[in-house]
């Protein structure tokens, strides 16, 4: 493919990914996947500069683009070695016109950039966007850090908590033999703090209750040595059959349990006041996330969002019913967003008087929890509380 070509797929797809991101489909990975599946001619070298260019324009536009063109034509602007590319050759985009406008730079949409303004220094909103590193937990079942740092090339210690490490950004971490034996799970550090916070210790009763595919539970297993029992709960059939695989490479004890959404108090009976742990990791705006996907912040609505913080106080009331008294519910969101972190917490603290917040020993403070920012702490941005019942 000539420059010109690679840059005219990058319009063709940033013009999918907008329409995906109003229509409710799918993610712009998958969106660059399917591009290429029906243009086989295009090698690896064009695969990879035409996704650099996708993933460029998205993000460097907060606020959805009028239209591919448009956000390219705006990354452009910052690029003059892109603008002589709309040339009008035969694959490549028509020249820029005199009507033509290029898509603004922002990093966030009006709308969001205000709501995270309230405990967010906007300073950080860049780093919200920044490539995520690629982090890694050393599964204690299995092995220790020390030993995996010694064998992988190019590993380096994380920096938070005792089995976080890092490998260099591109390693195709699902070939080597390390991770097909399970001596290590891919996982955000943000992640692996949260499990932390939940201190869960052998012999305990533990409740994941939105395991989705399982990547805390995984280490919450790990930090229980496989001694006590670890329920991993979902509404959704599909994620929480990711987790039966995981758990075998892993050598992770878990129960797994299908909850019918709507009716999850039927399905968790018998732990109702009876684990020591519930771990409520609960369904998000991922705005903590949009490092790894940008174009998540196209996709969502006030009336989303409204919607979400609904079923996160539903999930939290769930969760705190099977928290047995003296346990601990531990309260988390991939989510800087205020309504979905300290405002959920201090509305729930207001309606459980024999709940109390209990403290954190890293992140910014954020109401009664914590929040783990791109910018300060490394990780995925996330909110975090840990409560304990009396
Ligand atoms: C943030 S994701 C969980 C991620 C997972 N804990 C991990 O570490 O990979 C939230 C999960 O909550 C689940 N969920 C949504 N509504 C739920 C409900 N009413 N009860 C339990 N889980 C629910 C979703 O299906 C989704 O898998």
């Amino acid at each position: 493919m000539t420059p010109a070509a690679r840059l005219q797929a990058a319009i063709e797809i940033v013009d999918a990914v907008i329409g995906a991101a109003r229509a409710g489909g799918a993610a712009a990975d998958t969106l660059i996947q399917r591009y290429f599946r029906e243009r086989r001619y295009a090698g690896s070298k064009d695969r990879r500069a035409v996704r650099e260019l996708v993933y460029a324009a998205i993000r460097r536009a907060g606020e959805v683009p009028a239209s591919g063109r448009a956000a390219l034509m705006g990354l452009a602007a910052d690029r003059p070695e892109l603008r002589v590319l709309f040339d009008g050759s035969a694959h490549g985009p028509a020249p820029i016109g005199a009507g033509d406008v290029g898509a603004p730079a922002s990093a966030l949409p009006a709308w969001l950039a205000e709501k995270l303004s309230v405990h967010l220094d906007r300073s950080e909103f860049p780093a919200l966007l920044e490539r995520a590193p690629l982090d890694l937990r050393a599964n204690r079942l299995k092995t220790d850090r020390d030993t995996l740092l010694a064998a992988l090339p190019g590993a380096r210690a994380g920096e938070h908590g005792l089995d976080a490490f890092r490998l260099p950004e591109g390693t195709q971490v699902d070939l080597l033999p390390e991770w097909q034996q399970g001596l290590f799970e891919i996982q955000d550090e943000g992640s692996q703090l949260i499990v932390q916070a939940c201190g869960a210790q052998p012999r305990m009763v533990a409740v994941d209750l939105c395991a989705g595919a399982g990547g805390k539970t995984l280490a919450l297993a790990a930090a229980m040595r496989n001694e006590g029992r670890l329920i991993a709960c979902d509404v959704d059939r599909g994620r929480l059959a990711g987790l039966a695989p995981r758990a075998e490479r892993a050598g992770a004890m878990i129960e797994q349990r299908l909850l019918d959404g709507g009716r999850e108090r039927g399905g968790l009976a018998d732990l109702i006041g009876a684990a020591d742990l519930v771990l409520v990791d609960a369904p998000c705006s991922g705005s903590g996330t949009w490092r790894r996907n940008p174009e998540a912040r196209w996709r969502l609505t006030p009336a989303t969002l409204e919607r979400l913080t609904k079923l996160q106080a539903q999930v939290l009331a769930i969760g705190a019913d099977c928290v047995k008294p003296g346990g601990t519910l531990v309260y988390a969101t991939c989510s800087l967003l205020p309504e979905e972190g300290p405002v959920q917490i201090d509305r729930f603290l207001g309606l459980h008087a024999d709940f109390r917040a209990d403290a954190l020993a890293f992140g910014c403070r954020s109401g009664e929890g914590v929040m783990l920012t791109p910018a300060q702490d490394g990780t995925d941005g996330f909110f975090v509380a840990r409560l304990l019942r009396a």
